[in-house]
């Protein structure tokens, strides 16, 4: 199955820019007042109240728009929890987000509850895109559900109207409100840490060890997808296009004149632990490029491998997310 499948012509504006990686993802409340089996939303995060901005806590609108600027993000995407839950703080970080990036700056908003007139209303002008997420137990009346009432109401207040669901058994029955729909996303079922225990109770099992996707889930989908409505969005594409696009944006604009950016956008660097703060001759006599803290230099990986011999102290080729992110790879030298 392709990473998106259905007709790129009706693939949502939100959907669009994500695969640029130009969405910044604000995670607004781990509240929520349902329990779907499935929910991902990690410990840490699950019925807290810290706002995130992509994975970073933020506490004032200038966290939040340092974060947007360090990804030249295009739009973003409020999700929880359930972020009606908090509608106040939706409210005040799509007005800061509007008013800062200008109109165009595209928001896209996940919930799991029927909104009404008087919860949308406050959101007119600032977000663009709903999505809507019915519980399975649902989707089999969806014509007779609540959810039927706010694609209604939604679209007669000029937001942008989808529904976007996890890949689970049922899935066809939404066919039934296609035509009120302005697109349908089926995500691939993900395994999570949180659901692990609930996915093997079902005899779920992972698809293969290189994705976090739940073997048999994309086939699921498959029936909907001669809609050009309906778009997949698979497991992989998430890991393997969104975050990285998103990635090579940040590295883009916060790598040192000497880290290095990979296809992935991580980046590479050299990394000297010496025994004190006294800087090697070497490295004071050249005009190499480096940053130094304490005890610790950093510079081209290249450089260091170059003066290995010279240098004492510990070497390592260090491999992160860029900004200060999460190490992936130390390689001693
Ligand atoms: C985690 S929810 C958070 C926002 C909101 N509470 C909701 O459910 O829409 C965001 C999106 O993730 C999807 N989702 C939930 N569990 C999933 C899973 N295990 N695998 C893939 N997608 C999942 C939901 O359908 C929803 O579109
Ligand atoms: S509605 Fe969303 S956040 Fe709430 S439990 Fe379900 S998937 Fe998790």
């Amino acid at each position: 199955m392709s990473e998106i499948t259905g007709s790129t012509s009706r693939l949502a504006r939100g959907c669009v820019l994500c695969y640029e990686g130009a969405k910044m993802v604000l995670f607004v409340t781990g509240r929520c007042g349902r329990d779907c089996w499935y929910c991902p939303i990690s410990e840490k995060r699950r019925n807290g109240d810290l706002v995130y901005a992509n994975d970073r806590v933020v506490t004032s609108p200038d966290d939040i728009i340092e974060e947007a600027e360090m990804m030249s993000a295009l739009g973003s995407s409020i999700t929880g929890g359930e972020p009606f839950l908090v509608l106040d703080v939706v409210v005040n970080a799509c007005r800061l987000l509007k008013e800062h990036f200008g109109p165009d700056h595209h928001i896209h908003l996940y919930t799991g509850i029927a909104p009404t007139e008087k919860q949308l209303l406050p959101l007119r002008g600032l977000v663009d895109e709903i999505r809507l997420h019915p519980p399975q137990e649902v989707w089999g009346r969806i014509l007779d559900s609540p959810y039927a009432r706010s694609v209604e109401t939604a679209r007669r207040l000029g937001f942008s109207i989808g529904i976007e669901v996890p890949s689970l058994p049922g899935i066809e029955a939404l066919r039934a409100i296609l035509p009120d729909l302005d697109f349908l996303n089926i995500n691939e079922l993900e395994w999570s840490e949180t659901n692990a225990e609930a996915m093997r109770l079902r005899g779920l099992d992972l698809e293969d060890g290189l994705h976090n996707a739940v073997g048999g889930a994309a086939a699921l989908a498959e029936p909907l997808l001669d809609d050009p409505k309906v778009h997949f969005c698979s497991s992989g594409f998430k890991d393997s296009v969104q975050l990285r696009e998103r990635l090579r944006r940040i590295a883009g604009n916060t790598a040192r004149p000497f880290d290095e950016i990979t296809e992935d956008g991580t980046i590479v660097y050299g990394l000297l632990e010496l025994e004190d703060d006294v800087l090697p001759p070497v490295l004071r006599e050249h005009i190499y490029d480096i940053e130094v803290s304490g005890d610790k230099v950093e510079m081209a990986w290249w450089v260091l491998a170059e003066l290995k011999d010279e240098l004492p102290g510990k070497k390592s080729v260090i491999e992160r997310y860029p900004n200060g992110g999460i190490i992936l790879e130390v390689t001693p030298l």
